[in-house]
């Protein structure tokens, strides 16, 4: 049985000043009840009435409640209902009190709300026992629900983490399979026109010939190439040549059926697929509609444009019985297209398969003949009309085939030499010649003359391109000014920021540009003056008119007018005649080179040339002297 004493050391490790609130009408009951728990250390709040303790829990909140059950204005179930009623003070645990003669509705009690119940006459320790227990009940169960709480958060917490970790990594999955897709897409498709590109187009192809196998179909390939979009790309620049070549990928899709295969392989140069249902005729028909379609004017930033195209036809199982000997014979067909006037289209024969040999085989020999030093420079004299004295020499470069006669015009294989990329270590090579023959030239007393390098625009993009030149300036020791490069219109006209800080550099380097060809290009004097050109050469095309074609008179004329407003040397180039001397001397040129002069020469001629001048400098040694006829020799 527990005593007083028990109870009051219980005190002891309670936590102090629990709050009880008593309910009951009888002050006899209020003062017994409150005088056993306040001397059990809690704190005692009595109400006489249930509306006195619905009102007390208004402002202070109870541990506990006990409650009597009779009472006159409302009776204890009634104050349970509302007390349990409001969320507040729903969990304060009530036990009902009641005494023995009264009759106490057990079921009503608990199903009110009520914890437990005390039946008068009322013993301390019972009802400090009683209290014990419910604290205790309620001190566990807020407990418990302070920790689901806690547990619920950390839950609703983790779920978020997880749904968020879950979100990241549905979004990463679904940026890695975009990549994927955009990087399968790049590795099959051109990015400018969206049509396969050359992989996907052998993969499609080989699949169609393996069918074409398997049925004893046929297929035709046609290679395209279109005529003039390097010369439009050149004079208009990228970006109108980007949406030209959107715009003939649009045409050339819609030129094809369903099952055939369009793709650009690449710059301007397109392949079709078709499967052949009749005769390789077919590929013919298709042929005379896509250059149809590229004859009419295509429409960019306000250029109506006329792009045409050439085109090689390859048949399986005729030409080739894979992709690669298809697309070889097409290609090789499309030259020939393109040589005989462009525009048209050309099936491959064997003579074309052994010209397109040819051609490979000319790449090899040149790359061979340039490993065994087989190429030479030749120099063409650049005169002064005037005095008739040479004041530079143009390096052409020549081929000297041992057992095989004079050394070959560089006309024959400078096409090759681009085509393949050769020009880059050739161009190299020139230059640093050009250079060294000046240098030798100089030392042996000729120091006003110059030298004229051609460029290939691929030498010029070539990343160490001016260092390269600087190297070679340096190691022959050559002002820069003495040097003359020769590039294209084209150069001039692409104006990438590359481009331009390249050519600005060169002309701070002191060195000279000219502009060769000049008037087969754009020829636009906006170019002229934004770029630190500084001398014209006339297109020898123009000076064969001189006389007999008035257009080309005129351009001349106009040519040499339109350098001397803009302050640049003009140079004649190809002048073979005396008329032509006239008429240019005439008209404000005063620089020139030809036949009428001399052919290019090699070095030792060359430098022969500058010694009568240096010894008789009133002595003209052109045509005069008959000196014309003078062939190329070494
Ligand atoms: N009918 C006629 N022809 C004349 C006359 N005077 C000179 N020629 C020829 O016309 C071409 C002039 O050179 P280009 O316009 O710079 O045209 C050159 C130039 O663009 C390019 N080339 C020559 N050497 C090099 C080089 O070292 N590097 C690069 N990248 N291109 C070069 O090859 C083109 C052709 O060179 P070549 O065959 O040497 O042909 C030379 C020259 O032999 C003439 O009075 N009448």
């Amino acid at each position: 049985m527990t005593t007083a004493s028990d109870i009051a050391r219980d005190n002891v490790d309670r936590p102090p000043r629990e709050r009880i609130l008593i309910v009951d009408d009888t002050p006899a009951n209020l003062r017994l009840l409150k005088h056993i728990l306040d001397e059990h250390g809690y704190s005692v709040h009595p109400a006489s009435d249930g509306e006195t303790a619905l009102r007390f829990v208004q402002s202070t909140l109870p541990d506990l409640i006990l409650l009597d059950v009779i009472m006159p204005a409302m009776d204890g179930y009634t104050v349970c209902d509302r007390l349990k009623a409001d969320a507040r003070t729903r969990d304060i645990p009530i036990i009902f009190i009641s005494s023995a003669d009264q009759e106490l509705d057990k079921v009503k009690a608990f199903a009110s709300g009520g914890v437990d119940y005390i039946v008068r006459p009322l013993q301390a320790e019972e009802v400090l026992a009683r209290i014990k227990t419910h604290l205790a009940l309620r001190h566990l169960r807020k407990g418990l629900e302070q920790r689901v709480l806690e547990r619920t958060a950390e839950l609703m917490e983790r779920t978020a983490e997880l749904l968020e970790a879950n979100d990241k990594l549905r979004a990463e999955n679904l940026e890695r399979k975009q990549a994927e897709e955009r990087i399968l897409y790049m590795a099959h498709y051109d990015a400018l026109t969206g049509l396969p590109n050359r992989v996907l187009f052998q993969d499609r192809v080989t699949q169609a010939i393996a069918q074409a196998h398997r049925n004893g179909g046929r297929l035709a390939l046609l290679f395209i190439d279109l005529d003039y979009f390097k010369h439009i790309n050149d004079s208009l620049g990228h970006q109108v040549g980007d949406r030209l070549l959107q715009l003939v990928a649009d045409c050339l899709r819609q030129c094809l059926r369903e099952g055939d295969s369009v793709a650009r392989l690449g710059g301007d140069e397109f392949v079709v697929s078709l499967i052949l249902l009749h005769a390789g005729d077919d590929a013919a028909w298709v042929a005379q509609k896509i250059l149809a379609s590229l004859d009419q004017p295509f429409v960019v930033a306000n250029h109506e444009l006329h792009v045409g195209g050439s085109i090689g036809i390859g048949l399986y199982p005729d030409d080739g019985d894979d992709v690669e000997s298809l697309m070889r014979a097409a290609d090789a067909a499309m030259y020939v297209a393109k040589e005989n006037g462009r525009g048209c289209y050309r099936y491959f024969t064997p003579a074309i398969n052994k010209r397109a040999r040819q051609r490979l085989e000319l790449g090899t020999r040149l790359r061979r003949a340039f490993a065994q030093d087989e190429l030479a420079l030749h120099y063409q004299p650049q005169v002064d009309m005037e005095s008739g004295h040479i004041f530079s020499a143009e390096a052409l470069l020549r081929w000297r085939q041992p057992g095989k006669g004079g050394p070959i015009p560089c006309g024959a294989f400078i096409e090759i030499a681009e085509e393949t990329g050769l020009i880059l270590p050739i161009g190299q090579w020139v230059l640093r010649q050009a250079c060294q023959q000046l240098r030798l030239w100089h030392d042996a007393g000729h120091v006003a003359m110059r030298i004229a390098v051609n460029l290939s625009p691929r030498q010029f993009y070539q990343a160490n391109f001016l260092a390269s030149i600087k190297a070679i300036l340096e190691e022959t020791g050559l002002s820069p000014t003495m040097l003359d490069l020769e590039i294209t219109e084209g150069v001039l006209l692409q104006r990438s920021e590359d481009n331009i800080a390249t050519l600005k550099e060169l002309g701070n380097m002191g060195i000279q540009l000219s502009v060769d060809d000049f008037g087969t290009g754009y020829s636009s004097l906006g170019y002229l003056q934004r770029f630190p050109v500084h001398a014209l050469k006339i297109d020898q095309s123009f000076v064969r008119g001189i006389g007999s074609s008035p257009g080309d008179t005129a351009l001349v004329t106009a040519i040499i007018a339109m350098a001397q407003s803009l302050h640049l040397k003009v140079l004649a180039e190809g002048v073979e005649s005396l008329e032509q001397v006239h008429f240019l001397k005439a008209h404000g040129c005063l620089a020139a080179q030809g036949y009428y002069y001399s052919r290019a020469v090699a070095a030792d001629i060359l430098a022969g040339l500058l010694h009568e001048q240096e010894v008789s400098p009133t002595r003209c040694a052109w045509p005069g002297n008959g000196e014309m006829q003078r062939e190329e020799e070494e």
